[in-house]
């Protein structure tokens, strides 16, 4: 599994605070990556104990997890809605005083189109990070999920935005990552990002482009694990 800085002691403890938040009888997006995965771990011990919710993955990752844990799943065609999602971040804009408060840069496991496809689906979006997520402004590189065919021409029209595109390697193979979709994965670095509002319009707008890692005015809260507590962002 991907694992990002932070301590694991610091993800623990934000996965573990928005497991708790799962009622009986909810549907429950899971997230993707080394936080999220702590808070899967907390669902299937309370299955354990007799509590009752349907998952749904957003990677062959989270479902992995999600069966070991004994987590039972479902899909977004099966269910009327998602009454809470809980995902991880890349980074996150923790200034209250930013238009985009709250805002994320996901897909650093490659999964942020299905994990957009469920967050947003969600009655409640609850985002788990440690401190090293935090950020006053987003400025790190913009996963962009690209069909196989289009990567060069997305290439030339991030360039264009001023983007610098690198297609994401695999490791251990050679060759792109290819996600769990079978699409490519260009790593588009903006600099320091300003207005990720007007930045994700642009991208969601280029021909080919499949899902974009900015999530912006998608999360109600952000449950901060630090080595001693837990914070909590809402938005
Ligand atoms: O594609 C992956 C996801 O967006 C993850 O939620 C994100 O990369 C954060 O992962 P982690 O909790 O391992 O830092």
């Amino acid at each position: 599994m991907k694992t990002a800085g932070g301590s694991d002691e610091a993800k623990r403890r934000a996965g573990e605070r928005a497991a708790a938040a799962v009622e009986d009888g909810f549907v429950v997006g899971l997230g993707t990556g080394s936080t999220t995965a702590h808070a899967i771990r907390a669902i299937g011990r309370a299955v354990d104990d007799g509590l009752e919710i349907r998952g749904i993955p957003t990677s062959f990752q989270s479902r992995q997890l999600a069966l070991e844990v004994g987590v039972p799943l479902t899909d977004l065609d099966a269910v009327d809605g998602v009454d809470l999602a809980i995902d991880g971040a890349d980074q996150v804009v923790d200034d209250r005083d930013a238009a985009a408060f709250g805002a994320l840069i996901k897909g650093g496991g490659a999964a942020h189109a299905r994990e957009k496809l469920v967050d947003t689906a969600a009655d409640r979006f609850v985002v788990v990070a440690d401190p090293s997520k935090l950020t006053d402004r987003l400025e790190r590189s913009v996963p962009v999920a690209v069909l196989p065919d289009a990567h060069s021409v997305v290439a030339d029209r991030i360039r264009a935005l001023d983007g610098e595109p690198t297609l994401r390697d695999a490791e251990r193979k050679d060759g792109p990552v290819v996600t769990d979709n079978g699409n490519l994965v260009l790593d588009c670095a903006f600099g320091r990002i300003d207005d990720p509002d007007e930045l994700a319009t642009r991208l969601s707008g280029i021909p080919g482009v499949v899902e974009h890692g900015l999530f912006v005015g998608v999360a109600d809260a952000t449950y901060i694990g630090t080595d001693d507590g837990v914070e909590v962002r809402r938005y």
